[in-house]
């Protein structure tokens, strides 16, 4: 099994580039389901997850291909289909949920598995379903399957007026890939606003959907009978980009990050600002400086739906804290158990108490090398800024979390300046 090997205490320097995001990607890569003429995507990052997407579009029937061009994929989803997507394949990943709405929208049925992923709640997926059965579709668990299917009689779903529970980032995208197809008006209340949300809609528009309000809490969509196929470049990651920010504030230096979007960052940054980092946009991504952990000022913050702190730089970010000076309080209110990086960077010397949704850091902490293992992605990345402040060697296990959601982190890193490395 993959381990990453990590010897601390080098200051980053230099320039990486930001890739595709994972989360704008993946239900990109669902969106081809909506057609049978071609979608061409670029900016696809090289991801565990995008690969495993990849697998389960061709089990159901959708022709892939790769161009040589770097991160470019062409997808076409021509009949027959087999809308089932099984155990084996969605097991590891939470994306795979977003061939649900696709495949009912063009196939009028579909059999996926409940999907798995990062174990950081029970992540139910009540309001996809609840959503879809408001636009008539007819749903039953079996098995474990979702086994949905239009009513006899029916060819296409209907429009509806939606208001979810909670803002569910997927179940936006599911919902609005349906209701693309469906006839008549949908309108989604209480709809995610993240970037990644409005990446996918602009590729539905491009590929002749009838979409407003994207980017806001309201979205209306008018279906139509039929979409085309499109061209359309992956937003840049803003996880990976902010990840990068806290490893480069936590271990010192000064870096490039090409591509990085800072006004997707907004909440990041703010809190870096606030620590002391510097951070500066430019037309072509973002420069971070530091001075390294030590000399920073550590804040607390919480995690909310976009624009507010991401939920998935929370790990990162606590890493930070750790080393940077006085106590903070970081309060996650998006998933019930995202603390699993807590006790392996306990492991490391950081001292953290846990108290129902928060946690109390300690702050100013030296963190000395330890062998630690990684729970999940977000864990794993807040564990490899944790080593690269570390005094001596870090030992990562269970580095496949990290290839979930991050290309060629190390590589990366590497390029500037860590001593970092793959142990095979
Ligand atoms: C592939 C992808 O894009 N993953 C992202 C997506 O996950 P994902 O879309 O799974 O996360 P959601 O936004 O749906 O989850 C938000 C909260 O709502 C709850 N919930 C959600 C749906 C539902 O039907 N019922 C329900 O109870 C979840 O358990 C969670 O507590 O958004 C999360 C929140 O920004 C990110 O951490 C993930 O990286
Ligand atoms: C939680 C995450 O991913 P997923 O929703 O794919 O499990 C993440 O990207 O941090």
């Amino acid at each position: 099994m993959d381990k990453l090997r990590i010897r601390g205490g080098r200051p980053l320097q230099g320039e990486v580039t930001i890739s595709g995001a994972k989360n704008a990607a993946l239900p990109q890569l669902c969106a081809a389901l909506l057609t049978e003429q071609a979608l061409t995507l670029r900016n696809v990052p090289r991801l565990r997850d995008v690969a495993t997407m990849r697998a389960l579009l061709e089990r159901i029937g959708v022709r892939v291909q790769t161009h040589g061009e770097r991160g470019g994929l062409t997808l076409q989803a021509v009949e027959p289909l087999d809308p089932v997507a099984p155990y084996e394949l969605v097991k590891t990943m939470r994306a795979s949920i977003l061939v649900l709405g696709p495949l009912l929208a063009r196939c009028g049925r579909a059999r996926v598995s409940l999907p798995g992923g990062c174990a950081i709640g029970a992540r139910p997926v009540d309001q996809h379903i609840r959503g879809l059965q408001a636009m008539g579709a007819q749903i039953t668990m079996e098995h474990g399957y979702i086994e949905a299917r239009l009513p006899p009689g029916r060819s296409r779903l209907r429009g509806a007026r939606i208001t979810t529970d909670m803002v569910t980032v997927t179940g936006t995208e599911n919902l609005l890939m349906a209701a693309t197809l469906a006839e008549g008006e949908t309108v989604l209340e209480n709809a995610a606003q993240e970037p990644e949300v409005v990446d996918l809609a602009e590729l539905l528009i491009a590929m002749g959907a009838r979409i407003e309000g994207h980017g806001t809490r309201r979205i209306h969509v008018q279906g139509v009978a039929a979409l085309r196929g499109a061209e359309h470049h992956v937003v840049a990651d803003r996880i990976e980009a902010g990840t990068f920010l806290c490893a480069v504030a936590a271990a010192g230096g000064r870096a490039h990050l090409r591509h990085g979007r800072a006004d997707h960052l907004d909440a990041v940054i703010d809190k870096l600002l606030a620590a002391g980092v510097e951070v500066e946009a430019d037309a072509d991504g973002l420069t971070v400086a530091s001075p390294g952990g030590a000399a920073l000022q550590a804040q607390s913050f919480r995690t909310t739906e976009y624009p507010g702190f991401p939920t998935d730089m929370q790990a990162q970010f606590m890493a930070l804290n750790c080393v940077a000076q006085g106590p903070s309080a970081v309060t996650e209110t998006i998933f019930e158990n995202r603390f699993m990086h807590v006790q392996e960077l306990a492991r490391l010397g950081a001292r953290i108490r846990i108290d129902g949704r928060t946690a109390f850091v300690e702050g100013g902490q030296r963190l000395s090398g330890a062998a630690v293992m990684a729970t999940d992605l977000r864990a794993s990345a807040s564990l490899v800024i944790a080593g690269l402040v570390a005094d001596g060697e870090t030992v990562i296990d269970r580095i496949y979390h990290l290839d979930r959601g991050y290309d060629q982190m190390e590589v990366k890193l590497r390029a500037l300046g860590a001593d970092i490395e793959r142990l095979a």
